[in-house]
């Protein structure tokens, strides 16, 4: 008993039926994790186990213990991004894709909204990579203009047309994460630059995204100017109509971080309480995977 004491943070109940033939007991899963505001009390713990297992490259201190039934923690099992230090397990995880990925981009695909940029911030630091938001590139390519002003002015086919020279160009650069546009999954072109790297989908409901545009406003997003509704209305009916064009498009990348499964879980109802650090974490689980499932993975580029 004395190696719990001052140790853990985070517990998980991993079975709700009586553990072991005790009668009122349950089985309890303890991650041991050297601080000082145990979950479960040591008094009623009737009997543990103690074992050091590798979980994603990380080493932790498992603890199998049995505590009585009304004294079992009540977390649910799975909520392990909220549990674990945050930025330890993007770094640990990081660590592990950084040689899988041999210099290679992560191009992060996805809907407006759908957090490529707030992502791609958090992985690039982690992986040491630089970051590129594809729309600025564009913006600085053509002297300076925002999206908006480039959609009104010169259309949106000039747009794109900016928008692959850029991919085309960020393409041939090793070591970045680029969040891409939310149109770029529509020209096959823009696939061949993307295809140079790694492409993760962003994959959120719309009626998040539409809450997260309508909190800033429609504005800089010149695909969901309407004239009439309010902002959560019009972000709402445009998102959902490229939405349902794009999704053949989107289904070409390597690699699908789904809020909803990732919300389904880690335990929890809402997914606006997955944290960006834990999507960033998830992109590289998933980038793993599909490294490590792929057999012609190369030096960049
Ligand atoms: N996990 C998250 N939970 C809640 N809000 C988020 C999350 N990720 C991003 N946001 C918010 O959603 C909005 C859009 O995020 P972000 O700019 O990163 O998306 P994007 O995919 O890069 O959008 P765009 O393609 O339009 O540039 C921002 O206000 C951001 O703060
Ligand atoms: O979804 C889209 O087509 C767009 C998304 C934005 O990132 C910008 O690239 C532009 O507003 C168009």
């Amino acid at each position: 008993m004395e190696a719990m004491r001052g140790g853990c943070s985070m517990s998980f109940q991993i079975s709700t039926s009586p553990g072991g033939g005790k009668p009122n007991t349950h089985n309890v899963l303890v991650l041991n994790k050297n601080c000082n505001n145990p979950l479960i009390n040591f008094k009623d713990i009737c009997h543990w186990k103690s074992n050091t297992v590798t979980i994603r490259k990380r080493k932790c201190n498992l603890i199998f213990a049995r505590c009585c039934e009304d004294k079992a923690p009540k977390l649910e099992s799975g909520k392990f991004y909220s549990c674990l230090d945050g930025s330890r397990l993007l770094k640990t995880n990081a660590q592990a894709v950084t040689s899988l990925l041999n210099g290679r981009c992560i191009f992060l695909v996805g809907m407006m909204g759908s957090g490529k940029s707030t992502v791609g911030k958090i992985l690039s630091e982690a992986l040491g990579y630089s970051f590129v938001d594809s729309d600025k590139y564009v913006e600085q390519a053509v002297g300076g203009r925002s999206v908006t002003q480039i959609f009104q002015q010169c259309g949106e086919s000039f747009f794109r047309e900016n928008e692959s020279e850029a991919l085309r160009k960020l393409s041939s650069v090793p070591q970045q994460v680029v969040a891409t546009g939310g149109g770029a999954v529509i020209r096959p072109i823009n696939w061949k630059y993307m295809k140079q790297g790694i492409t993760v989908l962003l994959s959120v409901p719309v009626d998040a995204l539409a809450r997260r545009i309508a909190a800033v406003g429609t504005d800089s997003r010149p695909l969901l100017h309407f004239d009439s509704g309010d902002p959560y209305t019009k972000a709402f009916m445009g998102l959902f109509t490229l939405a349902k064009k794009r999704s053949e498009a989107y289904a070409n990348v390597d690699a699908t971080v789904s809020l909803l499964d990732l919300a389904v879980n880690s335990g929890l109802e809402d997914i606006s309480d997955i944290t960006p650090t834990a999507i960033a974490i998830e992109v590289l689980v998933q980038i793993e995977k599909y490294l490590k499932g792929n057999s012609s993975s190369q030096m960049f580029p």
